[in-house]
């Protein structure tokens, strides 16, 4: 049965991006001719339920705002700025059975329609789901103190968790507040940890978020086919 009532968004942009480098945060980096943050707000913005985004940056930046827009500064963790975003939709207006999907301003090729499927999963779930990719790789634990392999870890059962990820607005704030002080690195993790099943809906293996300096130029071969007009000019 649905539950929920509107659906609203938390896009993650507030992080220092040390392992991607660069002069800029990696989502204020430019990748086929757009801001990394501009290209995912642009996915999120094209999502008709969607009814408001809260962008959570480093530090406060009124640029962004619009109708649909509203911005708040993050916290030291990627856990504290989600809940900064949270409490921000909160004060919006947006109401504790609301659905919320957190986004990482750092995946901007998620596809839309990844995103409609996931939303269909949560509306009828009522722990939330999240987009996710089975491990196709063999999967190795290796010996930390010289990279020798350990031993095979079977990989049956075993997902990647993308974003975005969604929940019930007051279950996934409790759910963080709860995780302060351990190390959470995604929202589901913070629910499993009160004991909810969220559903893992499979997603697009393009949906990779830029984490490293070499993940640059599979974005911008991504970005640019999504740019037909863009590639014929350069
Ligand atoms: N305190 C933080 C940390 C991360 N993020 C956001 O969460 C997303 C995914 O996090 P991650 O890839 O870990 O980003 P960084 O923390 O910026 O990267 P790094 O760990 O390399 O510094 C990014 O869009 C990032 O901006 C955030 O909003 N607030
Ligand atoms: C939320 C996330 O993108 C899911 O894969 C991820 O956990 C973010 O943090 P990480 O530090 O890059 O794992």
């Amino acid at each position: 049965m649905k539950t929920h009532k509107a659906v609203w968004a938390v896009l993650a942009a507030a992080g220092q991006g040390r392992r991607a480098g660069g002069p800029l945060p990696k989502q204020f980096q430019l990748i086929a001719g757009k801001r990394v943050l501009d290209w995912s707000l642009e996915v999120l913005m094209a999502i008709p339920a969607i009814k408001g985004v809260v962008v959570v940056l480093p530090a406060a930046d009124p640029s962004l705002t619009s109708a649909t827009i509203k911005t708040c500064v993050g916290g030291a963790t990627r856990a504290q700025s989600v809940l900064e975003g949270l409490y921000e939709l909160a004060r919006w207006g947006a109401q504790p059975n609301d659905l919320v999907l957190v986004h990482d301003a750092a995946r901007p090729c998620v596809p839309a329609d990844d995103i409609s499927r996931l939303l269909k999963a949560a509306e009828y779930n009522e722990d939330g789901g999240l987009l996710a990719v089975a491990l196709r790789d063999t999967l190795k634990q290796a010996d930390d103190a010289d990279h020798a392999v350990a031993r095979t870890v079977p990989r049956a059962g075993l997902w990647q968790a993308l974003t975005p990820q969604c929940f019930p607005l007051q279950r996934l704030a409790r759910a963080l507040e709860n995780a302060a002080g351990h190390e959470v690195t995604d929202e589901s993790d913070a629910m499993e940890r009160l004991g909810a099943k969220p559903v893992l809906v499979p997603g697009s293996s393009a949906n990779i978020k830029l984490t490293y300096p070499s993940d640059h130029a599979l974005l911008e071969a991504w970005l640019m086919q999504q740019q037909p007009d863009k590639q014929r000019m350069e």
